[in-house]
C-alpha cells in the first residue's frame, strides 16, 4: 500500500527514536506506523514496499488513454490521468477550477504544484501499489515537482510515439467534447509538447527507463508492443490491484484503545493505515492520529456523581468508520469494540464527556444502520448532553428515525433544550424519516414545525422535498416550492436541485427541467439530478442531450447517474465502453456502479464479466449478492453464491429466495429447492410470498412432478394462487402432457386473467398433445 511520511505525525509516532533515523523513502512506505502499532495489534504488513510507477508520455491524441485502459485491464495497475484529474477540478469548481478551465482552452500546462498536490492526493489514497499515470509529467518542472513532493521515481515511462498529423485527425474526431479539442488549441498543445514535453522523454532516456512505442496502428496492435515491456515486471505486478479483502489491515479498527495501568487512550488511526480506493470516494476521513487521552484516574473520585470526567483533545468530528472497503462485518466487529472498550471504562467509573466522540459513533451507527450500537452508545451519553448539545442528540435522533424507532426519536427530541429556536432538530428528525422512506412522517413534522414557529432553513428544504418526490404530491411540492421562494431560497442551487429532483419523481419533468434551467450556477449535483431524472423518465434523447451538456461545462456524470445510464444500456459494445470509462474514472468499486454492472453484464448473457466484477467487489450490499445470484439463474453455481452469502454474514432477503428458487427450478435441483424453501421461513423467517410459490410449482412442475405441484397449490399456499403460480402449472402441464391438472390451471387463469390470448393457446396444445381434437375446438371457439 502506498504511504508517505504524514505531516503532522502524533507524538507517538515522532517520538519513536527509530523514526527520527528513517530515511523520507523508508518511512514513507510504512516503517514507521508500523513500530508504532506493534505493541498493540498485530501486524499490518511486512515491510511495505515502495508502489510500482509508470508514467505514460506522449502527444496530444497519441492514444495513451486508450492504452492506458488495456494496460488496466491486463495489469490491474490503478490509473490516474493528470488530464483528468484537472477536468475534476473543473467539474467541481474548486478554487484552481477557473485557472485551469481557463490554462487548458488555451493549450497550456497547469501549474506543476497543483497537479502533482492533486496526484499525491490520489496515491496517498489510493489503496493499490502500482500506478500508471497518464499525460505526466508534461514538463521537466513537472517532473522535478513530483521528486521533490512525491519522492518518488519511475519505474517504467511509456512514449506513444504518433506523428501530428494522425494525432490532429484523433483529436478532432474524439467527440467528448472536450474544451480543448479544436484545431486552435491543438496547434498550441502540440507547440507546447514538442518544446516542454521532449526534455523530459529526453530525460527518462537518458536513464534507461523510457520505452518508446510506435502508436501508429489498431489499439490492439499498439498494445502488442506494451504488453512484453511489463513483462519483467509480472512479479510485482502479481499481486492483485485490490488490497485482499482478508487482509489483516481490514480487520484493524478504525481507532485502538490504548491501555496502560494509568492511561486509556484513544488513537485515531491515520488514513493512510485504511486500504482505500482514491480520494474521490474516500469521503469522510478521520483525522490523522490525533490522540485522544483518556486520563483514567482509577482512584480519584474527585466528581460528584460519582463518574470521573475524562479530558479529551479536540478529536474528529468525522466519522471513525470509513475503511470502504471494509466489509460490513469488520465495521461492526470495529464499531462493537470500541463501544464495548468504552462501557468497560464506565463501568470502572470513566466517563466520556466529550460530545465529538458520541456524535462520531453515532454517525458510524448511522451509517452502518445499527440500531444496536447506537443504543448502546445512547446509555453512555451523559443526560445534559443529551439535553444541550445538538449536535449529538440530533445524530441519535436520526438514527432512531431512520430505523423505525419513531417514538425513541420522539422522546430524545422532546428532551432536546435548543429545538424551539433553531431547524437543527426538526431537519434530523425530517431527514430521518424521509431516509427510511417514511415520507407522510417526514412531511408531518415539517409541518408541524410551521406551526411552533420554527424557522425552517435551507437544509431543511431539500429534505422535506425528498419526502415529497417520495410521496409523488406534485400539489405539496408545489406548496413547499413557494414556502422555499418566501423564505428566501428560490436561488439557492443546493435548494433548486432538491426541487429538480422532486418534480422529476413527482412526475412533471417539464417543470423539473424549468427549474433546472433556472439554477444560475449549476454545480455538478445539478446536472446530475437533471440526467438522472431524464433517465427514470425514459427520455434518452434528452439525456444525452444534457449528457453532452455537461462534458461540455466538464462536469462528468456521478455514480447515481452512471448506475442509471448502466440500467439501461441495451448493447454489450456500449455496456462495455461504459465499464471502460467507469474504469478510467476509478468509479468501479462504487456500490451502486458495480451492482449495475452484474445486472448489465448478466443481461447481455455475459456470466463470468459479471463474475468478474463481483469478485473485484470489495464491498457488497445485497443487491450486489442478488444480482450475482440472479445472473446465475440457469447456472447451479449461482448456490455457491448463496453459500458465501450466508457465510459473510449477510441476511438472504425475499428476492434472494426468487433468485436461489428460480435457479433450483431451471437446473431441476428438487431437493435444494426444498431446502431452500423451508430454510426461507425456518431460518430467515420470511414467509413465503407469491413468487416463491411460483417458483415452488415451477420447480416441481418442470421436474415432472404434477401432484406435488398442484398440492403446494392447494394444501401449502395460505392465500389464493394468482397467475404466476397458475401459470406455472399450466407450463408443465404443457411439458409433461398432463391434459387433467392443465385443465383446472386454465379454468383458474381464464377467471383471473380472461384477456390473456397465451393461457387459450397453451391450453388447445395440452388438448392436442393427448388427441382431445374436440376440445381444442372447443376452446379455440372460446377465444373468438
Ligand atoms: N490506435 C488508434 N487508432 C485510431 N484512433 C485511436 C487509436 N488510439 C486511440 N484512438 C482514438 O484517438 C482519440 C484520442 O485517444 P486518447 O484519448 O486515448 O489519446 P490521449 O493520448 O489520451 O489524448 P489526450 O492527451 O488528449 O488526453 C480517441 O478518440 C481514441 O478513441
Ligand atoms: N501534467 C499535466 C497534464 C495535463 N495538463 C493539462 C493540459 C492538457 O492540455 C490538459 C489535458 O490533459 P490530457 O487529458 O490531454 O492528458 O490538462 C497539465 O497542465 N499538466
Amino acid at each position: 500500500m502506498w504511504r508517505r511520511v504524514a505531516s503532522s505525525l502524533s507524538p507517538i509516532i515522532s517520538s519513536s527514536p527509530s523514526s527520527r533515523s528513517l530515511s523520507r523513502n523508508q518511512a514513507a512506505f510504512g516503517l514507521i506506523i508500523r513500530e508504532s502499532f506493534a505493541t498493540e495489534i498485530s501486524k499490518p504488513e511486512e515491510g511495505a514496499k515502495s508502489p510500482f510507477i509508470t508514467f505514460v508520455l506522449g502527444g496530444p491524441g497519441s492514444g495513451k488513454g486508450t492504452q492506458c485502459e488495456k494496460i488496466v485491464e491486463t495489469f490491474g495497475l490503478t490509473h490516474l490521468s493528470a488530464g483528468d484529474l484537472l477536468r475534476r477540478e473543473i467539474a467541481m469548481h474548486t478554487k484552481n477550477g477557473d485557472m485551469i478551465l481557463n490554462l487548458i482552452k488555451d493549450g497550456k500546462i497547469v501549474p506543476s504544484e497543483v497537479t502533482v498536490k492533486l496526484l499525491q492526493k490520489e496515491l496517498e489514497s489510493s489503496n493499490s501499489s502500482k500506478f500508471l499515470i497518464d499525460g505526466f509529467p508534461r514538463t521537466e518542472e513537472n517532473r522535478v515537482a513530483f521528486e521533490r513532493i512525491v519522492g518518488a521515481d519511475p519505474d517504467v515511462v511509456l512514449f506513444f510515439d504518433c506523428p501530428e498529423e494522425e494525432m490532429v485527425t484523433r483529436v478532432l474526431n474524439r467527440n467528448q467534447g472536450r474544451v480543448d479539442d479544436n484545431i486552435t488549441t491543438m496547434k498550441k498543445r502540440l507547440k507546447i509538447f514538442e518544446a516542454l514535453n521532449r526534455p523530459v522523454i529526453d530525460y527518462y532516456k537518458n536513464k534507461g527507463k523510457l520505452y518508446t512505442i510506435n502508436a501508429v496502428g489498431t489499439v490492439d496492435d499498439i498494445f502488442k508492443q506494451v504488453l512484453p515491456i511489463f513483462t519483467p515486471f509480472q512479479e510485482q505486478l502479481k499481486q492483485s490491484r485490490h488490497v485482499n479483502p482478508k487482509s489483516p489491515l481490514l480487520c484493524f479498527p478504525p481507532f485502538i484503545i490504548l491501555r496502560t495501568e494509568k492511561m486509556v487512550s484513544i488513537v485515531y488511526r491515520p488514513s493512510f493505515c485504511y486500504p482505500t480506493i482514491s480520494s474521490s470516494s474516500m469521503k469522510k476521513k478521520p483525522r490523522h492520529y490525533e490522540q485522544l487521552k483518556l486520563k483514567q484516574i482509577q482512584d480519584n473520585n474527585n466528581n460528584n456523581n460519582g463518574f470521573t470526567s475524562l479530558s479529551l483533545s479536540k478529536p474528529s468530528p468525522t466519522p471513525i468508520l470509513v475503511g470502504k472497503q471494509s466489509t460490513q462485518r469488520t465495521k461492526l466487529e470495529a464499531l462493537d469494540s470500541v463501544i464495548t472498550e468504552l462501557e468497560t471504562s464506565a463501568r470502572k467509573g470513566i466517563t466520556i464527556t466529550e460530545p465529538e466522540i458520541f456524535a462520531s459513533l453515532l454517525e458510524t451507527c448511522y451509517t452502518l444502520r445499527s440500531i444496536h450500537h447506537g443504543a448502546r452508545v445512547h446509555r453512555l451519553i451523559p443526560a445534559y448532553l443529551l439535553r444541550n448539545n445538538l449536535g449529538v442528540s440530533s445524530k441519535l435522533v436520526r438514527l432512531y428515525a431512520s430505523c423505525g424507532y419513531a417514538e425513541v426519536a420522539h422522546e430524545v427530541f422532546d428532551q432536546m433544550s435548543k429545538r424551539k429556536s433553531s431547524a437543527f432538530a426538526w431537519n434530523s428528525l425530517i431527514s430521518g424519516y424521509a431516509e427510511s422512506a417514511q415520507y407522510e412522517d417526514a412531511m408531518a413534522i415539517y409541518f408541524q414545525m410551521a406551526e411552533d414557529g420554527v424557522k425552517p432553513d435551507r437544509f431543511t428544504f431539500p429534505r422535506v422535498l425528498k419526502a415529497c418526490g417520495g410521496i409523488g404530491s406534485i400539489q405539496i411540492g408545489e406548496a413547499i416550492h413557494r414556502d422555499l421562494v418566501k423564505e428566501g431560497f428560490g436561488y439557492d442551487v443546493y435548494v433548486l436541485n432538491a426541487l429538480v429532483d422532486m418534480y422529476a419523481k413527482c412526475g412533471d419533468i417539464v417543470k423539473a427541467k424549468s427549474v433546472f434551467d433556472m439554477i444560475p450556477h449549476k454545480d455538478y449535483v445539478s446536472w446530475n439530478s437533471m440526467l438522472t431524472s431524464y433517465l427514470h423518465h425514459g427520455l434518452l434523447h434528452e439525456a444525452v442531450h444534457i449528457f453532452r451538456l455537461m462534458v461540455r461545462d466538464g462536469v462528468e456524470p456521478d455514480k447515481v447517474a452512471i448506475s442509471s445510464v448502466l440500467a439501461r444500456v441495451l448493447s454489450l459494445k456500449h455496456g462495455r465502453q461504459l465499464h471502460g470509462w467507469v474504469i478510467r474514472r476509478g468509479m468501479e468499486c462504487e456500490l451502486s456502479v458495480a451492482n449495475a454492472l452484474i445486472v448489465l453484464y448478466s443481461k447481455m448473457g455475459q456470466l463470468s464479466q459479471a463474475c468478474f466484477v463481483f469478485d473485484q467487489m470489495l464491498e457488497r450490499d445485497i443487491v450486489s449478492w442478488n444480482a450475482i445470484i440472479s445472473a446465475h439463474s440457469k447456472d447451479s453455481n449461482g448456490l455457491k453464491y448463496f453459500e458465501e452469502m450466508q457465510r459473510a454474514d449477510v441476511r438472504p432477503d425475499v428476492i434472494t429466495f426468487v433468485s436461489v428458487l428460480s435457479l433450483c427450478a431451471n437446473t431441476g435441483m428438487v431437493e435444494d429447492g426444498e431446502r431452500l424453501f423451508s430454510l426461507m421461513s425456518k431460518e430467515y423467517g420470511i414467509n413465503p410470498k407469491m413468487e416463491h410459490y411460483a417458483c415452488m410449482v415451477n420447480l416441481y412442475g418442470r421436474a415432472g412432478m404434477m401432484q406435488e405441484a398442484y398440492s403446494m397449490i392447494v394444501r401449502e399456499m395460505g392465500f389464493e394462487a394468482g397467475p404466476t403460480v397458475w401459470g406455472a402449472l399450466l407450463y408443465a402441464c404443457y411439458i409433461h402432457g398432463n391434459a387433467d391438472i392443465g385443465e383446472v390451471a386454465a379454468q383458474r387463469l381464464f377467471e383471473l386473467e380472461p384477456d390473456n390470448e397465451h393461457n387459450f393457446e397453451l391450453l388447445m396444445r395440452i388438448y392436442s398433445k393427448a388427441k382431445r381434437i374436440q376440445d381444442v375446438e372447443r376452446v379455440r371457439q372460446m377465444m373468438l
